[in-house]
């Protein structure tokens, strides 16, 4: 592989232990896939970061890194942790928060953004053609369709090694002979929007390569990050196409399959009705609501009370708390459950619900993949209706 000098330096040890580390990571995994070269990165964004899924391994790996000099060389953002640092909730254990806190001390002293959040394109939206380096699956699909960011799907320690030496390698995502989307999915006309996470994790299953999605154009915002992250979380996906959308130049679109979906191939993704008198946990924020998605939720909780069949939990990232106190205030009146800078994908529950109902396709992969929990897949306002009403 070549690198420039300051590269092979890097790689030396002249910049220090982590940077030396970091560097050949990245220079291991590149030469591995056939990258010929680095490519300096805007931004990292740093996933792996869950005590509650790396462990203790994984923690002592991140601070030997702060430890032994590792800093942020570009702007990097961290994705959540496994606990809820705003008081505002009890659907979270918070058992694991001082190893929690470890991981989390060590990150910001690198010098990372602690927006512990999934949507980091929310902190800083990438611009058409610029090369970052992330982690966290629903971000990485998000960056490379929505903005033309190019990313690899990185996992947590190359994202990690890209952010001490402002690298990555070369190769999938980054080049754009690899932006080539081949399959074209429509969807049945009777296929209902509010089950949008349904059709990602459809999609995710069955179809592996990159796809255009002319539907995706009417989706909201919080529908397409829906639509996008359980795409990835069901496969294997890092892009798709949306015409109209994705940004030009920054993808080859030539169709060698088309593929319908139809209403009952997404049936076993929404999940069964659940009986009458089920405990509910409602659930929004997979990923991460933006402060739209907030507003919408107050709004469509106007003309309730409080939650009537069990508990209303949103995920946010971690500085909304201060940030919108008045409008976070307003939800607590209702009593949501507001958790910051986590969600239930990386964290425990305390308490086990009979059903959880959710707008998010990632949200209940995970839940029933990890959790074991019955998960009911529909729109925002049935999500509120179902505990409220
Ligand atoms: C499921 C997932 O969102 C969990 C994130 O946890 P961690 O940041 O990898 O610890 C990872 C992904 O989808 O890339």
């Amino acid at each position: 592989m070549y690198l420039t000098p300051e590269q092979e330096a890097m790689l030396k040890g002249e910049y220090g232990w982590s940077t030396a580390k970091a560097m050949e990571i990245i220079v291991k995994v590149g030469e591995s896939l056939g990258a010929e070269n680095l490519v300096k990165i805007v931004h990292a964004h740093i996933s792996g970061v869950s005590f509650s899924n790396i462990g203790e391994h994984g923690a002592r790996f991140i601070r030997d890194f702060y430890e032994k000099g590792g800093r942020a060389r570009v702007y990097t953002t961290i994705n959540p942790g496994c606990v809820d640092y705003s008081g505002l909730q009890s659907i979270i254990d918070n058992s694991l928060i001082n190893a929690q806190k470890d991981i989390d001390n060590a990150l910001a002293k690198m010098g990372f953004n602690p927006v512990f959040t999934c949507i980091p394109y929310w902190y800083r939206p990438p611009s058409p053609g610029e090369h970052l380096a992330w982690g966290e699956s629903s971000a990485v699909i998000f960056a490379n369709t929505f903005y033309g960011g190019y990313t690899n799907r990185e996992g947590g320690p190359i994202a990690l090694a890209a952010a001490i030496t402002g690298y990555t390698y070369n190769a999938g995502l980054h080049l754009s002979e690899n932006r080539r989307a081949t399959v074209l999915v429509t969807t049945a006309p009777d296929i209902d929007r509010q089950v949008i996470g349904a059709v990602g994790l459809w999609i995710g299953d069955n179809i592996r390569e990159i796809t255009v999605i002319p539907f995706a154009k009417h989706l909201t915002f919080p529908e397409l990050k829906i639509l996008l992250a359980s795409m990835a979380a069901s496969g294997s996906h890092a892009m798709s196409v949306v015409p109209g959308l994705t940004p030009r130049g920054t993808y080859i679109e030539e169709i060698e399959e088309k593929i319908v979906i139809e209403k009952n191939d997404i049936d076993k993704y929404i999940g069964d009705e659940y009986p009458r008198g089920s405990s509910v946990l409602g659930y929004v924020g997979c990923p991460h609501t933006t402060l739209m998605e907030l507003m919408e939720v107050a709004r469509l909780l106007e003309r309730y009370g409080s939650p009537r069949k069990g508990r209303l939990l949103l995920t946010i990232p971690a500085e909304y708390t201060e940030r919108y106190r008045l409008l976070i205030n307003r939800l607590k009146s209702k009593g949501v459950e507001i958790a910051a800078g986590t969600c239930p994908v990386v964290s425990r529950l305390r308490k086990k619900y009979d059903v959880v109902v959710t707008n998010s396709g990632k949200a209940a992969f995970y839940l029933r993949k990890i959790h074991g929990l019955k998960v009911r897949i529909t729109g925002l306002r049935e999500v509120i209706e179902s505990v409220y009403a």
